[in-house]
């Protein structure tokens, strides 16, 4: 069943110069599917999860969340929606600098009416599973970049969003760091059945999905399945990303 529907998106930028950043672009996300986006740069993927993420609306085309079209709410009702459906996870981490880990993490709670024994519970079973129970009292300043990003995603699943939508979530941390943030990624989704879209210039950050879908110039490009073995997956990967075109140093390569 799909989650998102993306139905004829088209995002145009007006401004001094008019920028179509999405043109007609249609796709749909199942539940509990691990997609990555790939294009190279200004081929449009920001200006897709933000409008997945409600951030910004649509020119033209819609979009719909969990069978909702947050167009079509109020502004509260859109940021109700936004924290109970969706977790973000960014490139920068985006923790706030004077908050511990466990201060981060349970932030999102805060807003709604959870008692302070289920906020409890809630910490102390994520960080179990990110293995961050040793850090709860630490500041974003005392972690590695791979805590820091756990601790991002801990602040994600707290709610137990039904999508998690991540921007370049490995392209702050170094190669062992990034593969333990990919592997998270995976076991939340295949063990909880989580739905995540993540935007990646790295394919082997995409190999780790079940599909990959292209964008070039805001339109659908083309789209792969994981097979069974990752390494082939990333051939593939890497095979598309070659008729993709467009300059090679906007690929990481890690
Ligand atoms: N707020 C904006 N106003 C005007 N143009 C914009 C705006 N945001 C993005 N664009 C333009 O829209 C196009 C798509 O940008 P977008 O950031 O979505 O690309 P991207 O694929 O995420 O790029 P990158 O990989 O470099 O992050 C680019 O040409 C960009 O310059």
């Amino acid at each position: 069943m799909a989650i998102v529907k993306v139905d004829e998106v088209t995002k145009v930028y007006e401004g001094k110069m008019t920028k179509r950043a999405l043109n007609r672009l249609s796709f749909e996300v199942d539940q509990g599917e691990f997609l990555a986006v790939m294009g190279p740069s200004g081929s449009g993927k920001t200006t897709l999860l933000n409008l997945i993420s409600t951030i910004d609306v649509p020119t033209s085309g819609e979009i719909t969340i969990n069978e909702k079209n947050p167009v079509k709410m109020s502004e509260s009702e859109v940021s109700i929606f936004r924290r109970r459906e969706l977790g973000f996870v960014f490139q920068d981490f985006n923790l706030l600098r004077m908050l511990t880990v466990e201060e981060n993490m349970v932030l999102p709670l805060t807003l709604d009416t959870y008692s302070i024994e289920e906020m409890n519970e809630r910490v102390a079973a994520l960080a179990n599973e990110l293995n961050l129970t040793d850090f709860l009292h630490k500041r974003p300043n005392e972690l590695s970049g791979g805590q820091e990003q756990r601790t991002a995603i801990g602040r994600a699943l707290i709610h137990q969003p039904p999508i998690i939508l991540a921007d370049e979530p490995t392209g702050n941390l170094d190669t062992t760091a990034a593969k333990d943030v990919l592997m998270l990624l995976e076991r939340i989704n295949k063990e909880q059945n989580t739905t995540i879209i993540m935007v990646t210039h790295d394919p082997i950050a995409a190999s780790y999905c079940d599909r990959v879908l292209f964008i070039k110039d805001g339109e659908y490009f083309n789209e792969i399945y994981k097979d069974d073995r990752r390494q082939t997956f990333f051939q593939r990967i890497l095979n598309v990303l070659s008729l993709l075109g467009g300059n090679v140093n906007d690929l990481r390569f890690s």
